[in-house]
């Protein structure tokens, strides 16, 4: 139970009809979850606006609305704010609500294109070798200290994000490190948080559907930077066109970068790249880690720097590094007895997928072929789905386009679009099978002693998303069980 007017504290508006000198119990931007005493806030969303809903969540008892246009006819018990931006007013009405829990623990947010599930959870597994109570938001799945609570978003919305953020200061997390989308950042879903320290991975193609344009997305990912405290570390890829665009007019008063290639603040050398994992040495110490690739190297390295700017000993973060395991499907690999290699990774964009095909051209003999199985998810930027099937063709002996998740659209119009990009030279290369788990199938039947096989895409993912039903799918277990029943 909390006074709207407490609630309100900060948050710029324009108009009040009423008095914001009542109680309210729930806060809510879901007029179907309204209840007794709900605080209303009507958002225009994508697919509908919030402001049709005003009187429905009075109806299910709300007492206060939060609109970015006033209601031609108020109900005269209702108390009405109106503000310019409604996103925003429900981040920092939801921190309010909640007492700001996010300043009694350190939260640290990691942003970019690819790389955030990854570098967080390695930091999660990091702070809790190290002896600490942490927290962790992602897309594979939240965790408070070690219950795991499933996770429908990347990043959830701003009053799921702030419960999980109570319950881990209730469970005594002194950390928490979470994942924060470009969605999230343009949804104010994080505003009015007090986050302590913020990681940028890098930016590439994704998204453009919902951001229209690559600097909008910029934009998007910048905002958490715009958003950090004097207090705050703010931790940028240099090798990445756009790090120190992050740190323009930033407030942080640490401001540290990372880099392969270019002179910063912390340095990583791939020594060796193998399947058996990656030897690097950082900041002249020798790091022995389970991850595979390259690119890897650029998130032990951030989850390195930030274990540091934390105030952990050099050593004993590096060597916690050493034991951690890599997050579930992402370069996950399982070899059958005839020594057939499957990858299964969640590699979604151009850039993760030609990562992880030059990783696979790093470590292949050149003696076997590469076989790619991949789609494109459906109801998601559609620009990328040529570029993917370019670059899979490019670094691949055979591809097999087939489906990800076609959500509401028709799988086989998206592997048309996919084939748009693919090269004259390489069509002799390509096969479609729509249906993903013949797909993988099909790869595993063909593939003979020493071939790799990529299954891109899904990565962790345990479900397909087909017209709006998750229906239970898993890579990893499909694949293993042909390679069962073909005795490879
Ligand atoms: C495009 C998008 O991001 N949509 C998110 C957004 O929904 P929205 O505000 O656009 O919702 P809407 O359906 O148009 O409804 C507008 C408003 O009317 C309300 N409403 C609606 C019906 C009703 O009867 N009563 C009512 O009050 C809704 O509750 C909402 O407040 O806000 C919702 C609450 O936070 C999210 O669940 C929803 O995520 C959708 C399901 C989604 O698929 N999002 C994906 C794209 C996403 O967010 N992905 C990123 C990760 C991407 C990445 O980095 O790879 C993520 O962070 O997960
Ligand atoms: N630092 C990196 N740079 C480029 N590609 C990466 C990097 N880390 C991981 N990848 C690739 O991107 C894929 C997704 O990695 P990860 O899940 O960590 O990214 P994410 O940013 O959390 O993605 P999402 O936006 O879906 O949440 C991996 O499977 C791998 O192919
Ligand atoms: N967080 C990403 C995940 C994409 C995963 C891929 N399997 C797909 O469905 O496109 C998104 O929502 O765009
Ligand atoms: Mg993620």
């Amino acid at each position: 139970m909390k006074l709207l007017q407490d609630i309100l504290y900060q948050v710029s508006i324009k108009e009040v009809v009423g008095s914001t000198n009542i109680e309210v119990e729930s806060i809510v931007f879901d007029s179907r979850k309204a209840t007794k005493s709900s605080l209303f806030i009507a958002i225009k969303g994508a697919l509908s606006n919030g402001h049709e809903f005003i009187d429905q969540a009075i109806a299910n008892d709300a007492v206060a609305v939060i609109c970015e246009e006033l209601p031609e006819s108020k109900s005269p018990d209702i108390t009405y704010v109106l503000v310019s931006d409604s996103h925003e007013a429900l981040g920092i009405m939801a921190s309010n609500f909640y007492d700001n829990p996010s300043e009694k623990l350190k939260l640290i947010g990691i942003t970019g294109t690819n790389g955030k599930t990854t570098t967080s959870t390695m930091l999660y597994d990091l702070l809790r070798l190290l002896g600490n109570k942490v927290g962790l938001i992602s897309t594979v799945e939240n965790k408070i200290d070690n219950e795991i609570v499933p996770a429908t978003h990347t990043t959830p919305d701003a009053v799921s994000f702030n419960q999980l953020l109570v319950q881990m200061v209730e469970s005594g997390c002194t950390y928490c490190f979470m994942e924060v989308s470009s969605h999230a950042l343009h949804q104010h879903r994080v505003t009015g948080a007090k986050f302590s320290g913020a990681v940028y991975t890098n930016l590439s193609h994704d998204h453009l559907d919902y951001h229209k344009t690559f600097d909008a997305y910029i934009a998007a990912k910048k905002m958490l930077f715009d958003m950090l405290p004097k207090e705050a570390f703010a931790l940028v890829n240099l090798d990445d066109r756009q790090g120190e665009t992050m740190l323009q007019n930033c407030k942080a008063g640490i401001q540290r970068t990372y880099a392969l290639k270019s002179m910063a603040d912390f340095k990583v050398k791939v020594i060796e790249n193998q399947f058996g994992g990656l030897h690097v040495n950082i900041d002249g110490l020798d790091l022995y880690a389970k991850m595979v690739g390259r690119f890897n190297a650029y998130n032990l390295l951030s989850a390195y720097a930030t274990g540091v700017l934390l105030g952990f000993e050099k050593l004993d973060v590096l060597t916690a590094l050493s034991s951690i395991n890599p997050v579930a499907g992402r370069f996950q690999y399982v070899i059958s007895p005839d020594k057939v290699t499957a990858i299964i990774d969640y590699a979604h964009t151009p850039d993760a997928l030609k990562n992880v095909l030059k990783t696979v051209e790093d470590i292949r003999t050149k003696n076997e072929e590469v076989i790619t199985v991949v789609g494109c998810g459906g109801n998601r930027d559609a620009t990328k789905r040529p570029e993917m099937a370019r670059i899979a063709c490019k670094f691949s002996d055979r591809v097999i386009f087939t489906s990800d998740n076609p959500r509401n659209e028709d799988p086989e119009a998206i592997i048309e679009d996919m084939i748009k990009g693919v090269e004259p030279q390489d069509f002799r290369k390509t096969n479609t099978i729509v249906n993903r788990k013949e797909a993988i199938k099909m790869a595993c039947s063909i593939a003979r002693s020493g071939d790799i096989i990529l299954i891109a895409g899904k990565g962790h993912e345990k479900y397909q998303e087909i017209k709006g039903e998750r229906l239970p799918f898993d890579d990893l277990a499909i694949v293993n069980d042909t390679f069962k029943l073909l005795n490879h």
